[in-house]
C-alpha cells in the first residue's frame, strides 16, 4: 500500500497494490498492523456501506462526540470526497481538501477524529464503504452546508446542477455558526 501525503498533513490517501490476471484482479484493501504501524493506531468498530445516485451530495457531516476517523473507498462508480479541518489548534483549521475515489484508482482516503465529511457521487450507480473508528451517535451529529460561501468547496458539479440533498443537509448550518474540536 502507498501512502500520499495532502495539504492536510494528518489526511491521508492510499493507493493499493493490485494483482491482475486473465481473471480479474486481487487487492488486499486492508490490513490492521500495517494500517495502525504506518497510518494511525486506532481500532474501526463500524463498517457503513452506501449506494448513491449520480448527483446525490451528503455532507458535511461530523459527530462531536464519539468524533469517528474514517476510512473511505468506493468499490462502484466515483465520488469526488472533501473533508473540512475542524481541528481549532491545526494550522489547516478550516481548510477543505477534495480527492477523487474512484473503483478504478481504489484510492482510500484516511480522514482523522476532528474533521467533517462529505461527498458528490459523479456516476449512476455509486457504491462507498468506509470503516468508522466509534459508533454512529446521532444526537451528536453536525451538519455543516455543503455550500457555505466562507468554505467555497469547489465541487464539480455542471452550470447550474443542484445537488440531490437530504432534507438534514438542506437545511444544515453554516460553517460560522458549526461547533469546533479544541485540538
Ligand atoms: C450514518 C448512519 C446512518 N444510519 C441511518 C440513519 C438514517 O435512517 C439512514 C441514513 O442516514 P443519513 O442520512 O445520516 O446518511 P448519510 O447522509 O449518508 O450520512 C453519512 O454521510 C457521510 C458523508 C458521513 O461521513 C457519515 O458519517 C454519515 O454522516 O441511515 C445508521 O443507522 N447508522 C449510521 O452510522
Amino acid at each position: 500500500m502507498k501512502i500520499i501525503n495532502t495539504a492536510i498533513p494528518s489526511v491521508k490517501i492510499l493507493e493499493p497494490v493490485v494483482f491482475h490476471d486473465e481473471r480479474g484482479f486481487f487487492t488486499e484493501a486492508f490490513r490492521d498492523n500495517w494500517f495502525r504501524s504506518n497510518v494511525a493506531d486506532v481500532t474501526f468498530v463500524q463498517d457503513n456501506l452506501v449506494r448513491s445516485k449520480r448527483g446525490v451530495l451528503r455532507g458535511m457531516h461530523y459527530q462531536m462526540e464519539q468524533s469517528q476517523g474514517k476510512l473511505i473507498k468506493v468499490t462502484e462508480g466515483e465520488v469526488f470526497d472533501v473533508v473540512i479541518d475542524l481541528r481549532q489548534a491545526s494550522d489547516t483549521y478550516g481548510h477543505w481538501l477534495g480527492v477523487t475515489l474512484s473503483a478504478q484508482n481504489k484510492r482510500q482516503l484516511w480522514v482523522p477524529e476532528g474533521f467533517a465529511h462529505g461527498y458528490l457521487a459523479l456516476s449512476t450507480h455509486t457504491n462507498l464503504d468506509y470503516r468508522c473508528t466509534n459508533y454512529y451517535h446521532p444526537e451528536s451529529e453536525v451538519a455543516i452546508k455543503w455550500d457555505d460561501s466562507d468554505l467555497a468547496i469547489a465541487w464539480p458539479l455542471e452550470t447550474n446542477q443542484k445537488p440531490l440533498l437530504s432534507v438534514k443537509d438542506a437545511c444544515a448550518i453554516p460553517f460560522q455558526l458549526a461547533p469546533k474540536f479544541k485540538c
